[in-house]
């Protein structure tokens, strides 16, 4: 039996015009206007491709596209979506639609090259080549579910031309992914431009942003574009949004929103084709809140936005990225399993940043004879890991824990120079201390503050409990 093409949208036009322009290809296409027809013709004909439109007038695009995930899961599903709900259809691409396409369609043959591509490919292999990619942009992926996703997403948003915002802990990976997202879309062969908002003055900032005219301040001698015109076939990254003040906030809405900017000191209205990649490792709902960030900005912004995990949440990961970051550095060393497992005990406050640095420098320091980072290689701030095994919040089992803790104070034997003992009780006793302290307060949280029933609940006198408290 031929595959069917199914297009659901109310608007008969749309049906019509794709319907022509999918004519050629070797499928039947059949148009539906509700999710009632569409539920009849999807238990009749197997599926190649259904193309939905978001909103219907009996039921959600999304509803009827998981219907048809689940009734066809071979099915290629797209969302077709307008500006207004673009939200919604990344959104059904997190849960399971292959792709989205944006209405009103703009070009034919990208359209058309779009079709062919969602009828042509499988998603296995899709799958994999996300990773391959990623790895040739920078960016070692492991098999964290999450960033699995996370790349898989960004890819597919690759492609169109919205606005994107990307937030994570500092050295997450933010420029990576925007690279990757550069790398993968049709304006790769263009420049990737990208500009730290905090590191430059304010006047400095606008010029480089949005160009000057002769004059227009002490120094400026000549006309100069800015990375908006600048970069109108590429990227543009614009790092550390939090950081751009207030002017240039006002600035940059009016760009999201028209393309449209000035020059400094200029009087021509420019327009700029830039595709614009924000980041900020900053909580940008917070910086809004405390009337840093504007709202109205922070709402454009944030239409689209993809959170990277800090490495504490990934750490199965973490060996195998560990091995690529050795493997870059020098292929002829390896890290020992005690290195390793020192390394999963700490916190990584710097995240990937952090843990190339740490390698590095364990590189660096190792005799002419190793082949191996040992723990002695490492130098990582002590009382970071410690806290972090002592203060886990769900730890999986105490044994877990404690030998974690154990070995972490065994690894400190492996130093060139041996702690003193006095140290290292020093360091048990802090971890007596911390987590005393952490059961203490769970306690006195879940007893709502009365230190009667919290000791009761911890099987401890209120005069302990009080100690405890007090020793923090
Ligand atoms: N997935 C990854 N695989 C390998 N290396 C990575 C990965 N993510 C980040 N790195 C490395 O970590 C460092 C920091 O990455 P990047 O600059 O992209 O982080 P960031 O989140 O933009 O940081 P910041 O918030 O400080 O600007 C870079 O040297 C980068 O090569």
């Amino acid at each position: 039996m031929t595959e069917s093409i199914l297009i659901v949208d109310d608007e008969k036009e749309v049906g019509t015009f794709l319907h022509y322009l999918l004519r050629p290809r070797p499928y039947k296409v059949l148009s539906c206007t509700n999710g009632e027809q569409a539920e009849q013709v999807l238990h009749q004909n197997p599926l190649k491709l259904a193309l939905i439109d978001i909103r219907l007038p009996d039921t959600n695009g999304l509803d009827l596209l998981l219907h048809i995930k689940k009734a066809q899961p071979t099915c290629k599903t797209v969302i077709m979506t307008g500006y207004a709900t673009i939200d919604t259809a990344v959104e059904a691409i997190k849960r399971g639609a292959d792709d989205f396409i944006e209405k009103p369609f703009a070009e034919l043959d990208e359209l058309e090259r779009q079709l062919d591509r969602f009828l042509a490919s499988d998603s296995g292999e899709t799958k994999d080549a996300v990773i391959e990619n990623a790895r040739q942009a920078g960016a070692i992926i492991g098999r964290d579910k999450q960033t699995v996703q996370l790349f898989r997403l960004a890819q597919k948003l690759a492609s169109k031309s919205v606005t994107l915002m990307l937030n994570g802990e500092t050295g997450t990976g933010k420029e990576v992914l925007a690279r990757f997202i550069h790398q993968e879309s049709e304006r790769s062969s263009a420049p990737f431009t990208a500009i730290n908002c905090g590191a430059l003055s304010e006047t400095l900032l606008e010029s480089e942003l949005f160009g000057h005219v002769k004059g227009a301040f002490t120094g400026a001698h000549s006309d100069r574009k800015g990375l908006f015109e600048v970069a109108a076939d590429g990227t543009l990254f614009l790092d550390e949004i939090a950081e751009a003040s207030p002017a240039i906030q006002v600035k940059l809405l009016r760009v999201l929103e028209t393309r449209e900017f000035m020059q400094v000191g200029g009087e021509k209205t420019r327009k700029t084709r830039a595709r614009i990649i924000a980041a900020t490792h900053k909580n940008l709902l917070q910086e809004v809140q405390e009337k840093r960030f504007r709202e109205d900005l922070y709402y454009r912004l944030h239409v689209i936005h993809m959170t990277l995990p800090p490495l504490r949440d990934r750490m199965d990961d973490l060996p195998l990225i560990a091995a690529h970051m050795m493997e870059e550095l020098n292929p002829a060393l390896s890290i020992s399993t005690k290195a390793l497992l020192l390394l999963q005990t700490y916190e990584w406050p710097g995240n990937m940043r952090e843990l190339q640095n740490v390698l590095t420098r364990a590189v660096l320091s190792m005799e002419d004879t190793s082949v191996e980072v040992e723990p002695r290689h490492l130098q990582l701030p002590v009382s970071q890991t410690l806290n972090h095994a002592a203060e886990t919040k769900e730890p999986a089992s105490f044994p877990d824990t404690v030998k974690e803790l154990t070995n972490h104070l065994l690894s400190l034997y492996e130093q060139e120079e041996l702690p003193a003992l006095e140290d290292i009780l020093k360091i048990s006793r802090e971890i007596e201390r911390t987590a005393g302290a952490a059961f203490a307060d769970k306690a006195l949280q879940k007893a709502r503050g009365s230190r009667t029933n919290a000791a009761s609940l911890l099987k401890t006198t209120p005069r302990k409990l009080r100690y405890i408290v007090h020793e923090k």
